[in-house]
């Protein structure tokens, strides 16, 4: 029987090690927060019944990060713990009960917070200067990321005032869901997979040795816990009462409760609340108020006895799996996709789930038939996050996942190191020839009016377009005797052809749909090789040259560049007068005197707006950044410059100019 103990204990110890370091390691979780914590909670129960198992690097013992080495270990001067968590309001009310019985008669009052999901950083402070930023790690020693910290906006650098000299303030380092929706977003059009969720996007941000990538990442800071000696507030509430004073961005959700009862609405009210803010979060923290009674009541091995997180259970249901299809995009990357019996998900039907990729179907072990738990987090895209393997049918065979194009029918190819399968028939295969139409005349890309993606169908289905040259031939006579074409539309359809002939080089760029050509990339391209021809004859070396622009992408270029497909292409639509390069007008008033300088541009102006500013900037060869860092060459300040902004130009010493200098500068 205790053999059976053991081993169970064991098991449990090392699965939840390997599901530790897919969270916090690969940033890649592969079962729910929910079944991870009933697991935990079934080993601590296990442990508790039978204490001669016990040991000290249990997952009931540590808190589950790991360093990376990636950056300098630092040792935290004061541990970094993690939180007991509970999912009811019973569990709730025995750890009331517990606190109660350590403190006696005394009444307990709590602050209540939302719990914000993303990754723990320790900020020190020095004399009000930002001094370190450190991640929690094992919670013993973290990785150093200051760097990185430092291109946080919000994130104080110098500090007007200090509750006491040092302090260290913690924070979760959150990405907020406008931001993870937008990178998403330009992430689909260059072809790449969409990230999976903003907290470890978050989190996998923090770890990226580029901090010069890692300021484009509109990442934030929320800051919950203040540690300082001889702290002049004698609760938790007023502490970060006076770090929002400081300037530190401490979210107002944040109320004291005299019982339980009061915690208990908190939490009914947040429950709905907020699915109204702009970040996520995955439930509520209580906190005993007092910071003198929160020193009575200490630490247990991983957390403080003071604190506990009340989660929100994910937004999880079950169905049954009845399906998987296959969907071919643009660049030929196949998504694997659940057809589910629909069932009702945080207020919508689902009736399909994404599966990711071929890995993700092994590792989970999904098969059709299964029932499969279904769940909405922050992605738009509902995911199936896991089997019920009891009831699984008897005749139940595993999935084998799919060959051949679900279109062309081409075998599938699968790069090394790429978690996608490719169907490598680009010019053949019917989807992506029409999805690549379809980017061609969308509205960030050619913008043609008059024409749409079904329209694009059609007219590939009776075979008057075979790719986005063909489009510049199309006649009125041809599209006429269509179904459903009105003369009106067929119109509308050349006037809107012809029109795109005015669309700049730039665009043109992004419409020819390289892969890893996004919006931004074509921008680039097109200012620095200035037509097709110097892009196309371009090498790797020249290409890589170019700011931002890596392996990947002018791999990519080259590619698209030797295929004669391609080059006969760019030749017809060169022919038509499609803008394949750079126009004089645009090169007009262009110079670069400003090459390698880079502004920062805060406050209000007079002369310039600020819009006309930031393109004059671009326009004379030098760069707009976004925050004040110690690349920055100078900061045009306008009327109401930031206090912050001014502090920080002031404590990395850069000059700081006004509106009519810069004039000056470029006369
Ligand atoms: N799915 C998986 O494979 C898997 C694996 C490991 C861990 N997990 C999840 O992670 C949880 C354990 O992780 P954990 O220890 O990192 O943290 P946690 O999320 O349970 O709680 C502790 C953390 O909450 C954060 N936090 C956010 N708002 C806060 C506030 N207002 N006050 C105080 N702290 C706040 C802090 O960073 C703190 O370190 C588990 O409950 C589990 O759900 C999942
Ligand atoms: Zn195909």
């Amino acid at each position: 029987m205790s053999i059976n103990i053991e081993q169970k204990i064991t098991e449990l110890r090392e699965e939840l090690r390997a599901h530790n370091y897919n969270y916090y390691v690969l940033d890649a979780a592969t079962i729910s927060d929910y079944d991870f914590d009933l697991k935990l909670k079934e080993l601590e129960k296990l442990e508790q019944e039978n204490p001669q198992f016990f040991d000290a690097n249990s997952p009931t013992q540590r808190v589950g990060g790991e360093i990376t080495k990636n950056f300098n270990t630092v040792t935290h001067k004061n541990r970094m713990y993690s939180l007991d968590n509970s999912y009811s309001k019973d569990d709730l009310l025995d750890w009331q009960k517990r606190i109660q019985k350590m403190i006696g008669d005394e009444p307990i009052s709590y602050t209540c917070e939302l719990k914000y999901d993303g990754a723990s950083i320790n900020l020190s402070y020095e004399n009000g200067i930002l001094i370190s930023a450190v991640t929690r790690g094992d919670g013993f020693q973290g990785d150093e990321v200051t760097a990185n910290i430092k291109t946080i906006k919000s994130i104080p650098l110098v500090l007007k005032e200090a509750f006491v000299p040092n302090f260290e303030i913690r924070g979760e380092i959150i990405l907020p869901l406008d931001g993870f929706n937008k990178m998403n977003e330009e992430r689909v059009e260059a072809g790449e997979d969409p990230y999976r969720n903003p907290r470890n996007t978050a989190s996998g941000s923090l770890k990226l040795q580029d901090s010069a990538e890692v300021s484009k990442r509109p990442l934030d800071c929320l800051l919950y816990h203040v540690v300082a000696n001889n702290n002049p507030n004698t609760s938790h509430f007023e502490t970060l009462e006076n770090a929002r004073k400081l300037g530190f961005k401490v979210p107002k959700a944040i109320e004291v409760c005299d019982s339980i009862d009061a915690v208990f609405q908190f939490i009914e009210k947040w429950d709905l609340k907020r699915h109204d803010l702009p970040y996520e979060t995955d439930g509520i923290v209580v906190k005993v108020n007092s910071l003198q009674q929160q020193e009575e009541l200490g630490f247990t091995a991983k957390a403080p006895r003071w604190a506990i997180a009340y989660k929100f259970k994910a937004e999880q249901e079950s169905t049954i799996l009845k399906e998987i299809t296959y969907q071919v995009g643009r660049t030929g990357a196949i998504t694997p996709v659940a057809n589910l019996d629909p069932v009702q998900l945080a207020g919508t039907t689902v009736k399909r789930a994404s599966l990711h990729n071929a890995d993700q179907i092994e590792k989970l072990d999904i098969r059709v038939g299964d029932t499969v738990f279904v769940e909405k987090g922050g992605e738009i895209i509902p995911k199936v996050v896991g089997v019920d393997f009891e009831n699984r049918p008897q005749d139940s065979v595993s999935t084998v996942y799919a060959t051949n194009c679900p279109d062309c029918n081409t075998a599938l190819v699968r790069k090394e190191g790429d978690a996608k399968h490719y169907c490598p028939n680009e010019y053949g295969c019917p989807t992506q020839i029409t999805a690549r139409i379809q980017h061609f005349i969308s509205r960030k890309a050619m913008n043609i009016d008059g024409l749409g993606t079904e329209t694009i169908e059609l007219l590939f289905e009776n075979g008057l377009i075979h790719n986005y040259a063909d489009l510049y031939e199309l006649k009125f006579e041809q599209i006429i005797p269509l179904d459903r074409m009105a003369e009106k539309s067929a119109e509308n359809m050349i006037a809107g052809i012809l029109k795109s002939k005015e669309i700049p080089f730039e665009k043109v760029l992004f419409a020819l749909g390289i892969r890893y050509v996004g919006e931004t990339v074509a921008k680039k391209l097109a200012k620095h090789f200035k037509s097709i021809d110097n892009l196309m004859n371009a090498t790797f070396e020249q290409l890589i040259a170019v700011d931002e622009i890596g392996d990947r992408i002018a791999e990519s270029v080259i590619d698209f560049a030797s295929n004669l497909i391609n080059i006969q292409l760019v030749d017809r639509l060169k022919s038509y007068g499609v803008q394949l390069e750079v126009s004089e007008e645009s090169l007009e008033g262009k110079t670069e005197i400003l090459a390698g300088k880079i502004f920062v541009v805060s406050g209000v102006f007079t002369v310039f707006n600020r819009n006309d500013l930031k393109k004059s900037i671009e326009d004379n060869g030098g760069k707009v950044g976004s925050s004040i860092s110690k690349k920055t060459t100078y900061v045009i300040a306008g009327d109401n410059m930031g206090p912050s902004k001014l502090a920080k130009a002031e404590s990395l010493g850069i000059p700081i100019i006004s509106e009519l200098d810069y004039k000056e500068m470029i006369a």
